[in-house]
Protein backbone atom coordinates (compact mmCIF):
# COMPACT_ATOMS: atom_id res chain seq x y z
CA UNK A 1 0.00 0.00 0.00
CA UNK A 2 1.30 3.67 -0.83
CA UNK A 3 1.14 6.34 1.47
CA UNK A 4 -1.32 8.29 -1.04
CA UNK A 5 -3.98 5.48 -0.03
CA UNK A 6 -3.80 6.18 3.72
CA UNK A 7 -7.12 8.07 4.66
CA UNK A 8 -7.31 11.13 6.07
CA UNK A 9 -3.36 12.14 5.25
CA UNK A 10 -2.14 9.34 7.77
CA UNK A 11 1.31 8.61 7.95
CA UNK A 12 2.97 4.99 9.10
CA UNK A 13 5.32 3.28 9.62
CA UNK A 14 6.99 1.02 7.05
CA UNK A 15 6.94 -2.62 7.84
CA UNK A 16 10.47 -4.39 8.78
CA UNK A 17 8.36 -7.86 6.99
CA UNK A 18 8.05 -7.42 3.18
CA UNK A 19 5.32 -10.33 3.35
CA UNK A 20 2.99 -8.30 5.92
CA UNK A 21 3.33 -4.57 4.68
CA UNK A 22 1.61 -2.59 7.81
CA UNK A 23 1.84 -5.32 9.98
CA UNK A 24 4.01 -6.65 12.54
CA UNK A 25 3.74 -10.78 13.20
CA UNK A 26 3.31 -12.14 15.97
CA UNK A 27 0.95 -13.23 19.43
CA UNK A 28 1.57 -10.84 22.29
CA UNK A 29 5.29 -9.88 21.65
CA UNK A 30 6.71 -6.65 22.73
CA UNK A 31 6.47 -4.45 19.56
CA UNK A 32 8.63 -1.20 18.58
CA UNK A 33 7.59 0.94 15.26
CA UNK A 34 7.51 4.09 14.48
CA UNK A 35 6.22 6.12 11.64
CA UNK A 36 9.10 9.03 11.62
CA UNK A 37 12.39 8.36 11.64
CA UNK A 38 13.98 8.85 15.91
CA UNK A 39 10.36 8.90 16.94
CA UNK A 40 10.77 6.24 19.63
CA UNK A 41 13.45 6.69 22.08
CA UNK A 42 15.74 4.22 22.75
CA UNK A 43 16.77 2.97 26.07
CA UNK A 44 14.05 4.37 28.00
CA UNK A 45 10.27 5.34 28.35
CA UNK A 46 10.39 9.01 29.63
CA UNK A 47 13.51 11.55 27.85
CA UNK A 48 13.25 14.30 29.77
CA UNK A 49 12.16 15.89 26.05
CA UNK A 50 10.92 13.22 23.25
CA UNK A 51 12.09 13.71 19.63
CA UNK A 52 9.71 15.96 17.55
CA UNK A 53 8.20 17.55 20.87
CA UNK A 54 6.42 14.72 21.21
CA UNK A 55 4.60 13.40 25.03
CA UNK A 56 5.01 10.35 26.14
CA UNK A 57 2.71 8.02 27.53
CA UNK A 58 1.60 5.30 28.66
CA UNK A 59 -1.59 3.08 28.05
CA UNK A 60 -1.62 0.20 30.51
CA UNK A 61 -4.23 -2.93 29.76
CA UNK A 62 -3.45 -4.73 32.78
CA UNK A 63 -2.77 -3.71 36.57
CA UNK A 64 0.66 -2.37 36.85
CA UNK A 65 1.55 -5.26 39.03
CA UNK A 66 0.12 -8.13 36.76
CA UNK A 67 2.21 -11.29 36.56
CA UNK A 68 4.92 -10.49 34.12
CA UNK A 69 3.86 -13.20 31.36
CA UNK A 70 0.12 -11.31 31.48
CA UNK A 71 1.18 -8.01 32.23
CA UNK A 72 0.32 -5.53 29.30
CA UNK A 73 0.88 -2.10 28.48
CA UNK A 74 2.56 0.12 25.61
CA UNK A 75 4.67 3.58 25.55
CA UNK A 76 2.77 6.28 23.31
CA UNK A 77 4.77 8.86 21.68
CA UNK A 78 2.06 11.46 20.24
CA UNK A 79 1.38 14.50 19.47
CA UNK A 80 -0.79 15.69 22.47
CA UNK A 81 -1.22 13.98 25.49
CA UNK A 82 -4.89 11.94 25.41
CA UNK A 83 -6.01 14.00 28.44
CA UNK A 84 -6.41 16.57 25.20
CA UNK A 85 -8.50 13.74 24.14
CA UNK A 86 -11.35 14.32 25.98
CA UNK A 87 -13.37 17.62 27.73
CA UNK A 88 -16.45 17.70 29.57
CA UNK A 89 -18.93 14.50 29.29
CA UNK A 90 -22.03 14.39 27.94
CA UNK A 91 -24.43 11.11 28.04
CA UNK A 92 -25.63 10.11 24.59
CA UNK A 93 -28.18 7.38 23.49
CA UNK A 94 -26.98 4.54 21.75
CA UNK A 95 -29.99 2.29 22.01
CA UNK A 96 -29.54 -1.05 20.83
CA UNK A 97 -25.78 -1.51 22.19
CA UNK A 98 -26.45 -3.08 25.64
CA UNK A 99 -24.32 -3.79 28.51
CA UNK A 100 -25.11 -6.37 30.83
CA UNK A 101 -26.80 -6.51 33.86
CA UNK A 102 -29.17 -6.43 31.56
CA UNK A 103 -32.20 -9.11 33.04
CA UNK A 104 -35.19 -8.20 31.29
CA UNK A 105 -38.65 -8.85 32.89
CA UNK A 106 -40.61 -9.68 29.79
CA UNK A 107 -37.98 -11.19 28.08
CA UNK A 108 -37.64 -15.64 28.33
CA UNK A 109 -34.05 -15.93 28.12
CA UNK A 110 -34.12 -20.21 28.50
CA UNK A 111 -34.45 -22.12 25.52
CA UNK A 112 -32.23 -22.89 22.45
CA UNK A 113 -32.89 -19.84 20.09
CA UNK A 114 -32.06 -19.51 15.83
CA UNK A 115 -31.61 -16.30 13.98
CA UNK A 116 -32.18 -15.74 10.47
CA UNK A 117 -29.45 -13.60 9.07
CA UNK A 118 -30.60 -9.86 10.76
CA UNK A 119 -30.91 -8.15 7.11
CA UNK A 120 -28.39 -5.89 5.19
CA UNK A 121 -29.14 -2.35 5.56
CA UNK A 122 -29.88 -0.41 2.79
CA UNK A 123 -27.42 2.25 1.44
CA UNK A 124 -29.86 4.96 2.33
CA UNK A 125 -29.91 4.05 6.14
CA UNK A 126 -27.23 5.82 8.14
CA UNK A 127 -24.96 3.12 10.39
CA UNK A 128 -21.95 3.35 11.98
CA UNK A 129 -19.74 1.18 13.80
CA UNK A 130 -21.15 3.27 16.81
CA UNK A 131 -24.52 3.48 15.67
CA UNK A 132 -25.23 0.37 14.02
CA UNK A 133 -24.00 -2.34 16.80
CA UNK A 134 -26.95 -4.40 17.73
CA UNK A 135 -26.94 -6.57 20.90
CA UNK A 136 -28.05 -9.96 20.89
CA UNK A 137 -26.90 -11.22 24.21
CA UNK A 138 -25.60 -10.05 27.85
CA UNK A 139 -23.81 -11.98 30.30
CA UNK A 140 -21.96 -11.31 33.72
CA UNK A 141 -21.57 -7.83 34.89
CA UNK A 142 -19.48 -4.90 33.27
CA UNK A 143 -19.33 -3.23 36.91
CA UNK A 144 -17.02 -6.33 38.12
CA UNK A 145 -15.28 -6.76 34.25
CA UNK A 146 -16.83 -10.63 34.24
CA UNK A 147 -18.80 -11.82 31.51
CA UNK A 148 -19.63 -10.76 27.63
CA UNK A 149 -22.52 -9.65 25.25
CA UNK A 150 -22.80 -10.35 21.95
CA UNK A 151 -23.57 -8.60 18.89
CA UNK A 152 -24.26 -8.19 15.44
CA UNK A 153 -23.15 -5.21 13.55
CA UNK A 154 -24.54 -3.30 10.29
CA UNK A 155 -22.34 -0.64 8.87
CA UNK A 156 -23.07 1.62 5.76
CA UNK A 157 -21.12 4.43 6.61
CA UNK A 158 -17.41 5.72 7.59
CA UNK A 159 -16.89 7.44 11.00
CA UNK A 160 -16.18 11.11 9.98
CA UNK A 161 -14.12 12.94 12.17
CA UNK A 162 -15.40 10.66 15.10
CA UNK A 163 -13.82 8.42 17.45
CA UNK A 164 -14.96 5.69 19.71
CA UNK A 165 -13.46 3.59 23.00
CA UNK A 166 -14.67 1.30 25.05
CA UNK A 167 -13.52 1.48 28.79
CA UNK A 168 -15.58 -1.95 29.17
CA UNK A 169 -14.50 -4.19 27.13
CA UNK A 170 -11.90 -5.39 24.34
CA UNK A 171 -13.93 -6.05 21.24
CA UNK A 172 -13.29 -9.61 19.07
CA UNK A 173 -14.87 -8.95 15.48
CA UNK A 174 -15.69 -11.32 13.12
CA UNK A 175 -16.52 -9.68 9.76
CA UNK A 176 -18.97 -11.77 7.77
CA UNK A 177 -19.81 -9.31 5.09
CA UNK A 178 -18.01 -6.52 3.48
CA UNK A 179 -14.83 -4.83 4.75
CA UNK A 180 -14.04 -2.34 7.25
CA UNK A 181 -10.92 -0.53 7.86
CA UNK A 182 -10.30 0.30 11.94
CA UNK A 183 -7.37 3.15 12.41
CA UNK A 184 -6.73 2.94 15.52
CA UNK A 185 -4.22 5.11 17.93
CA UNK A 186 -1.48 2.47 17.26
CA UNK A 187 -2.46 1.90 13.63
CA UNK A 188 -4.37 0.89 10.73
CA UNK A 189 -6.18 -2.38 10.17
CA UNK A 190 -8.14 -3.81 7.38
CA UNK A 191 -10.29 -6.20 8.08
CA UNK A 192 -12.85 -9.13 5.62
CA UNK A 193 -14.68 -12.07 6.25
CA UNK A 194 -12.60 -15.21 7.14
CA UNK A 195 -10.16 -12.32 9.76
CA UNK A 196 -11.33 -11.61 13.34
CA UNK A 197 -9.49 -8.42 15.13
CA UNK A 198 -9.09 -7.64 18.63
CA UNK A 199 -9.38 -4.28 19.61
CA UNK A 200 -8.01 -3.66 23.57
CA UNK A 201 -9.88 -2.11 26.00
CA UNK A 202 -9.61 2.00 26.05
CA UNK A 203 -7.70 2.07 22.32
CA UNK A 204 -9.37 4.64 20.73
CA UNK A 205 -10.42 4.00 16.85
CA UNK A 206 -12.50 5.33 14.01
CA UNK A 207 -13.99 2.59 12.08
CA UNK A 208 -14.47 3.30 8.04
CA UNK A 209 -15.98 1.44 5.63
CA UNK A 210 -14.12 -0.08 2.66
CA UNK A 211 -16.88 -1.95 1.04
CA UNK A 212 -20.11 -1.53 2.57
CA UNK A 213 -22.81 -2.30 3.90
CA UNK A 214 -20.55 -4.29 6.26
CA UNK A 215 -22.62 -6.98 8.62
CA UNK A 216 -20.76 -9.40 11.40
CA UNK A 217 -20.27 -9.98 14.98
CA UNK A 218 -18.92 -9.02 17.95
CA UNK A 219 -17.85 -10.60 21.18
CA UNK A 220 -17.63 -7.95 24.23
CA UNK A 221 -15.45 -8.95 26.58
CA UNK A 222 -15.50 -7.16 29.91
CA UNK A 223 -13.16 -10.08 31.76
CA UNK A 224 -9.76 -10.63 31.01
CA UNK A 225 -8.18 -10.04 28.05
CA UNK A 226 -8.22 -12.89 25.15
CA UNK A 227 -5.00 -15.31 25.23
CA UNK A 228 -3.69 -18.47 22.65
CA UNK A 229 -5.10 -21.33 24.75
CA UNK A 230 -2.68 -23.75 26.40
CA UNK A 231 -2.24 -26.34 24.08
CA UNK A 232 -1.32 -29.00 26.38
CA UNK A 233 -0.08 -32.64 24.35
CA UNK A 234 -0.90 -31.24 21.68
CA UNK A 235 2.85 -29.62 21.72
CA UNK A 236 4.40 -25.93 20.61
CA UNK A 237 2.04 -26.21 16.83
CA UNK A 238 -1.33 -25.86 15.55
CA UNK A 239 -4.32 -24.52 16.22
CA UNK A 240 -3.92 -20.57 16.06
CA UNK A 241 -0.22 -20.25 15.28
CA UNK A 242 1.36 -16.94 16.95
CA UNK A 243 3.34 -15.93 13.72
CA UNK A 244 -0.42 -15.98 12.10
CA UNK A 245 -1.46 -12.54 14.80
CA UNK A 246 -0.62 -9.06 13.21
CA UNK A 247 -0.21 -6.04 15.07
CA UNK A 248 -0.10 -3.02 12.98
CA UNK A 249 2.40 -0.65 12.54
CA UNK A 250 2.53 2.66 13.86
CA UNK A 251 0.15 5.31 11.99
CA UNK A 252 -0.76 8.90 12.87
CA UNK A 253 -2.68 12.25 11.69
CA UNK A 254 -2.07 15.32 12.01
CA UNK A 255 -5.70 17.01 12.07
CA UNK A 256 -7.24 20.09 13.64
CA UNK A 257 -10.92 19.74 12.82
CA UNK A 258 -13.85 19.95 15.24
CA UNK A 259 -14.12 15.94 16.12
CA UNK A 260 -15.92 14.27 18.33
CA UNK A 261 -14.86 11.31 20.82
CA UNK A 262 -17.98 8.35 21.96
CA UNK A 263 -16.68 6.78 24.91
CA UNK A 264 -18.41 3.39 26.44
CA UNK A 265 -18.12 3.37 30.30
CA UNK A 266 -19.93 1.60 32.64
CA UNK A 267 -22.40 0.19 29.77
CA UNK A 268 -23.29 4.27 29.27
CA UNK A 269 -22.04 5.91 26.49
CA UNK A 270 -20.91 9.77 26.85
CA UNK A 271 -19.34 12.53 24.38
CA UNK A 272 -16.71 14.74 24.15
CA UNK A 273 -15.63 16.98 21.58
CA UNK A 274 -11.73 18.14 20.93
CA UNK A 275 -10.56 19.93 17.92
CA UNK A 276 -7.93 17.31 16.60
CA UNK A 277 -7.38 13.68 15.70
CA UNK A 278 -6.87 12.13 18.81
CA UNK A 279 -4.92 9.81 16.23
CA UNK A 280 -1.83 10.54 17.27
CA UNK A 281 0.28 8.59 18.00
CA UNK A 282 3.62 9.02 15.95
CA UNK A 283 5.92 6.01 17.70
CA UNK A 284 5.20 3.20 20.18
CA UNK A 285 6.00 0.37 21.78
CA UNK A 286 5.23 -2.56 24.39
CA UNK A 287 2.49 -5.53 24.37
CA UNK A 288 -0.85 -4.01 24.03
CA UNK A 289 -1.85 -2.95 20.65
CA UNK A 290 -5.23 -4.03 18.65
CA UNK A 291 -4.35 -7.33 16.15
CA UNK A 292 -6.06 -9.25 13.60
CA UNK A 293 -5.69 -12.85 12.25
CA UNK A 294 -6.48 -14.56 9.27
CA UNK A 295 -8.57 -17.71 10.18
CA UNK A 296 -7.61 -19.67 7.37
CA UNK A 297 -4.34 -20.10 9.00
CA UNK A 298 -6.12 -21.92 12.11
CA UNK A 299 -4.72 -25.83 11.90
CA UNK A 300 -7.46 -27.87 13.36
CA UNK A 301 -6.46 -30.96 15.46
CA UNK A 302 -9.20 -33.33 15.94
CA UNK A 303 -10.35 -37.25 16.47
CA UNK A 304 -8.47 -39.42 13.90
CA UNK A 305 -9.22 -42.77 14.48
CA UNK A 306 -12.85 -43.03 16.19
CA UNK A 307 -15.33 -40.34 18.52
CA UNK A 308 -15.76 -36.65 18.91
CA UNK A 309 -13.86 -34.30 20.78
CA UNK A 310 -15.01 -31.51 23.10
CA UNK A 311 -15.14 -28.10 20.75
CA UNK A 312 -12.74 -27.00 22.92
CA UNK A 313 -10.20 -28.95 20.52
CA UNK A 314 -11.04 -25.68 18.19
CA UNK A 315 -10.36 -22.78 20.63
CA UNK A 316 -8.99 -20.15 18.91
CA UNK A 317 -8.29 -17.87 21.65
CA UNK A 318 -9.99 -17.91 25.39
CA UNK A 319 -10.53 -15.45 28.17
CA UNK A 320 -9.71 -16.61 30.97
CA UNK A 321 -11.95 -15.75 34.05
CA UNK A 322 -9.80 -16.57 37.33
CA UNK A 323 -10.94 -20.36 37.71
CA UNK A 324 -8.58 -22.69 35.89
CA UNK A 325 -10.21 -24.08 32.44
CA UNK A 326 -13.46 -22.35 32.97
CA UNK A 327 -13.35 -19.56 30.64
CA UNK A 328 -14.78 -16.21 30.70
CA UNK A 329 -15.24 -16.52 26.91
CA UNK A 330 -13.60 -19.17 24.29
CA UNK A 331 -14.23 -18.39 20.56
CA UNK A 332 -13.99 -21.65 18.74
CA UNK A 333 -14.01 -22.12 15.08
CA UNK A 334 -15.44 -25.02 13.26
CA UNK A 335 -14.35 -25.07 9.94
CA UNK A 336 -13.10 -27.05 6.95
CA UNK A 337 -11.53 -30.20 8.10
CA UNK A 338 -11.60 -33.97 7.43
CA UNK A 339 -13.59 -36.46 8.74
CA UNK A 340 -11.94 -39.78 9.14
CA UNK A 341 -13.25 -41.66 12.74
CA UNK A 342 -14.51 -45.09 12.32
CA UNK A 343 -17.28 -46.61 14.22
CA UNK A 344 -18.29 -43.26 15.50
CA UNK A 345 -21.37 -41.05 15.27
CA UNK A 346 -19.56 -37.98 13.66
CA UNK A 347 -21.23 -34.62 13.97
CA UNK A 348 -21.47 -32.78 16.94
CA UNK A 349 -23.33 -35.18 20.22
CA UNK A 350 -27.13 -34.03 21.67
CA UNK A 351 -25.54 -32.49 25.29
CA UNK A 352 -25.71 -30.08 28.13
CA UNK A 353 -23.60 -27.34 28.80
CA UNK A 354 -22.93 -25.38 32.16
CA UNK A 355 -21.49 -23.20 29.27
CA UNK A 356 -23.85 -20.81 27.15
CA UNK A 357 -23.18 -21.49 23.89
CA UNK A 358 -23.48 -18.18 21.36
CA UNK A 359 -22.98 -19.24 18.00
CA UNK A 360 -22.35 -17.55 14.59
CA UNK A 361 -22.59 -18.89 11.01
CA UNK A 362 -19.62 -16.99 8.75
CA UNK A 363 -20.22 -19.44 5.65
CA UNK A 364 -21.38 -22.62 4.48
CA UNK A 365 -23.09 -25.30 6.13
CA UNK A 366 -22.73 -26.82 10.10
CA UNK A 367 -22.43 -30.36 10.14
CA UNK A 368 -25.20 -30.40 12.92
CA UNK A 369 -27.39 -28.16 11.39
CA UNK A 370 -27.60 -28.81 7.69
CA UNK A 371 -30.60 -26.48 7.48
CA UNK A 372 -31.94 -23.41 8.93
CA UNK A 373 -28.43 -22.09 10.46
CA UNK A 374 -27.61 -19.52 7.58
CA UNK A 375 -24.43 -17.66 6.67
CA UNK A 376 -24.93 -14.17 9.05
CA UNK A 377 -27.83 -16.81 11.11
CA UNK A 378 -27.00 -17.43 14.62
CA UNK A 379 -28.11 -19.54 17.43
CA UNK A 380 -27.66 -19.54 21.42
CA UNK A 381 -28.03 -22.65 23.21
CA UNK A 382 -28.42 -21.27 26.74
CA UNK A 383 -26.69 -22.60 29.96
CA UNK A 384 -27.66 -26.50 30.95
CA UNK A 385 -29.82 -26.24 27.80
CA UNK A 386 -30.23 -29.36 25.92
CA UNK A 387 -29.16 -29.28 21.84
CA UNK A 388 -27.57 -31.43 19.12
CA UNK A 389 -28.02 -32.24 15.52
CA UNK A 390 -31.17 -32.15 13.90
CA UNK A 391 -32.99 -34.86 12.90
CA UNK A 392 -31.20 -35.27 8.91
CA UNK A 393 -28.11 -34.15 10.67
CA UNK A 394 -28.79 -37.24 12.94
CA UNK A 395 -30.53 -39.65 10.53
CA UNK A 396 -27.34 -38.40 7.58
CA UNK A 397 -24.49 -39.67 10.17
CA UNK A 398 -26.02 -42.58 12.13
CA UNK A 399 -26.35 -44.07 8.48
CA UNK A 400 -23.51 -42.60 6.42
CA UNK A 401 -20.67 -44.81 4.93
CA UNK A 402 -17.68 -44.08 6.76
CA UNK A 403 -15.37 -43.06 4.35
CA UNK A 404 -12.87 -40.04 4.75
CA UNK A 405 -14.67 -37.24 3.57
CA UNK A 406 -13.78 -33.44 4.05
CA UNK A 407 -15.69 -30.51 5.87
CA UNK A 408 -15.46 -27.85 2.94
CA UNK A 409 -16.94 -24.39 2.61
CA UNK A 410 -17.50 -24.54 6.39
CA UNK A 411 -16.99 -21.79 8.75
CA UNK A 412 -18.85 -21.11 12.23
CA UNK A 413 -18.08 -20.38 15.18
CA UNK A 414 -18.98 -20.21 19.20
CA UNK A 415 -18.97 -17.52 22.05
CA UNK A 416 -19.26 -20.07 24.55
CA UNK A 417 -19.05 -17.82 28.01
CA UNK A 418 -19.49 -19.68 31.57
CA UNK A 419 -22.35 -17.35 32.44
CA UNK A 420 -26.23 -18.18 31.45
CA UNK A 421 -26.78 -15.23 28.50
CA UNK A 422 -29.57 -12.83 28.16
CA UNK A 423 -31.45 -12.19 25.31
CA UNK A 424 -32.32 -7.80 24.48
CA UNK A 425 -35.10 -7.03 23.50
CA UNK A 426 -34.00 -6.28 20.19
CA UNK A 427 -33.01 -10.32 19.88
CA UNK A 428 -36.25 -11.12 21.34
CA UNK A 429 -38.50 -9.20 19.65
CA UNK A 430 -36.98 -7.41 16.60
CA UNK A 431 -34.22 -9.75 15.18
CA UNK A 432 -35.79 -12.32 12.84
CA UNK A 433 -35.77 -15.66 15.67
CA UNK A 434 -36.76 -18.00 14.43
CA UNK A 435 -40.22 -19.01 16.14
CA UNK A 436 -40.19 -22.99 15.28
CA UNK A 437 -36.19 -23.54 15.44
CA UNK A 438 -36.48 -26.16 18.86
CA UNK A 439 -39.16 -28.02 15.87
CA UNK A 440 -35.94 -29.06 14.17
CA UNK A 441 -35.37 -31.81 16.75
CA UNK A 442 -39.31 -33.29 17.16
CA UNK A 443 -38.80 -35.95 14.16
CA UNK A 444 -35.99 -37.61 15.90
CA UNK A 445 -37.86 -41.37 16.32
CA UNK A 446 -38.04 -43.36 19.78
CA UNK A 447 -35.90 -46.31 18.12
CA UNK A 448 -35.79 -47.88 21.33
CA UNK A 449 -36.10 -51.93 21.54
CA UNK A 450 -36.29 -53.34 24.90
CA UNK A 451 -37.04 -57.09 23.33
CA UNK A 452 -33.09 -58.65 25.01
CA UNK A 453 -31.09 -59.54 22.35
CA UNK A 454 -32.26 -56.97 20.06
CA UNK A 455 -29.01 -54.43 19.46
O1 LIG B 1 -23.53 -27.22 20.00
C1 LIG B 1 -22.75 -27.08 19.06
O2 LIG B 1 -23.09 -27.31 17.89
C2 LIG B 1 -21.31 -26.74 19.33
C3 LIG B 1 -20.56 -27.97 19.65
C4 LIG B 1 -19.82 -28.58 18.69
C5 LIG B 1 -19.16 -29.76 18.95
O3 LIG B 1 -18.42 -30.32 18.00
C6 LIG B 1 -19.29 -30.36 20.18
C7 LIG B 1 -20.04 -29.74 21.17
C8 LIG B 1 -20.67 -28.53 20.90
O4 LIG B 1 -21.37 -27.89 21.84
FE1 LIG C 1 -23.20 -27.37 22.03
Amino acid sequence: MTIQELPQGMIRATSTTGTHEGYMPGFGNDFETEALLDALPQGQNSPQKCNYGLYAEQLSGTAFTAPRGQNERTWCYRIRPSVHHTGRFSAIDVPYWKTAPNVLPDVTSLGQYRWDPVPMPGADEDLTWITGMRTITTAGDVNTQVGMASHIYLVTRSMQDEYFFSADSELLVVPQEGRLRFCTELGIIDLEPKEIAIIPRGMVYRVEVLEGPARGFVCENYGQKFDLPGRGPIGANCLANPRDFKCPVAAFEDREVPSRVVIKWCGQFHETHIGHSPLDVVAWHGNYCAYKYDLRTYSPVGAILFDHPDPSIFTVLTAPSGQEGTANIDFVLFRERWMVAEHSFRPPWYHKNIMSELMGNIYGIYDAKPQGFAPGGMSLHNCMLPHGPDRDAFEGASNAELKAEKLDNTMSFMFETRFPQHLTEFAAKEAPMQQEYIEVWDQLEKKFDGTPGVK
